[in-house]
């Protein structure tokens, strides 16, 4: 994973980027992700996935539900996974919010990663007040010598498969429907406090209140979510009535099916 621009090797190659948050890896990313090694394996180069830490929504301080639905090393390690060859991590700095779309291109995709294919979703936007779009990117790769995709949104359950619909999920205590759009179930790690109770990272997205099956560290458990009053999912506390191991002990936990909210 390369934390920044500076990570990038100096004799890095031509490559294919594909751009965005990916929060939650869901299955609308998967297939982007497929679509950007389509791109590069008809030319031979390999994928580099440029994301954002924290998340740009955060960082500008936009009324929206930004919990994660996944750690950014989580994310580097499940698009690796589907084979992605590199994830670069750019931190999103109010510096950086503020480069024109044409400054992006310029800085990020042509003169560090040297993007020879850029292969977006059809609503991804870019650049100062998210003025770039995927016709931009096509502008300026006619300029810059690298090819533009914009690939048409999966689709989840009638509406397009999302990060917020995810989380809107989440916050219904759906966690099927969760899952239907991950194509796998919400996981959240965390570290066991007493052999009941788990801490989470602060914004760490859980579903609401409520009673749920899931597993813990690959056993099967049952999982209270309660949340002091407030929308700050920092205030939210995972507990278990099986005990769990012992304090201090990182657990990796899966939300399964609803009991009752
Ligand atoms: C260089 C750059 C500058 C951005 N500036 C803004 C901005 O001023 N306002 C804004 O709402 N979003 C801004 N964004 C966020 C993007 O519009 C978009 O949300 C982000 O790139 C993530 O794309 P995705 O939501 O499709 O994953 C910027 C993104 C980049 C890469
Ligand atoms: N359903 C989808 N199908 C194909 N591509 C998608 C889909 N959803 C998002 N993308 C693309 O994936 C990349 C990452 O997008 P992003 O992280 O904003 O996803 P998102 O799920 O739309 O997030 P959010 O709901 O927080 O805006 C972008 O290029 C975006 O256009």
């Amino acid at each position: 994973m390369w934390r920044g621009l500076s990570d990038v090797p100096a004799d890095w190659p031509s490559c294919a980027v594909t751009i965005g948050v990916f929060d939650g890896v869901h299955r609308g990313h998967a297939w982007l992700i497929e679509n950007t090694l389509r791109a590069a394996a008809e030319t031979g180069l390999p994928t580099v996935l440029v994301t954002f830490d924290p998340h740009p929504a955060r960082v500008l301080g936009l009324p929206r539900d930004t919990s994660a639905l996944s750690s950014v090393e989580r994310r580097a390690g499940i698009a690796r996974e589907l084979g992605v060859d590199r994830v670069c991590v750019l931190p999103f700095t109010l510096e950086l919010a503020r480069m024109s779309p044409a400054e992006f291109v310029e800085n990020v995709l042509v003169n560090a990663l040297r993007a020879a294919s850029v292969v977006v979703g059809a609503n991804f936007t870019f650049g100062h007040r998210g003025a770039g779009d995927v016709d931009t990117l096509r502008r300026l790769g006619a300029r810059h010598g690298f090819t533009t995709r914009g690939v048409d949104l999966m689709p989840a359950d009638g509406a397009d498969c999302s990060s917020t619909h995810v989380r809107g999920c989440l916050q219904r205590g759906d966690v099927l429907a969760a899952t239907r759009a991950l194509g796998r179930p919400h996981e959240v790690a965390g570290v066991l406090t007493n052999g009941h109770e788990v801490a989470l990272s602060e914004g760490t997205a859980l579903p609401r209140s409520g009673r749920y099956a899931g597993a813990v560290s690959g056993r099967a458990a049952e999982l209270v979510v309660t949340r002091s009053p407030g929308p700050d999912s920092a205030a939210a506390r995972l507990h278990c009535p099986d005990a769990l191991g012992a304090p201090g002990e990182a657990v990796r936990i899966q939300f399964l099916e609803t009991l009752g909210t």
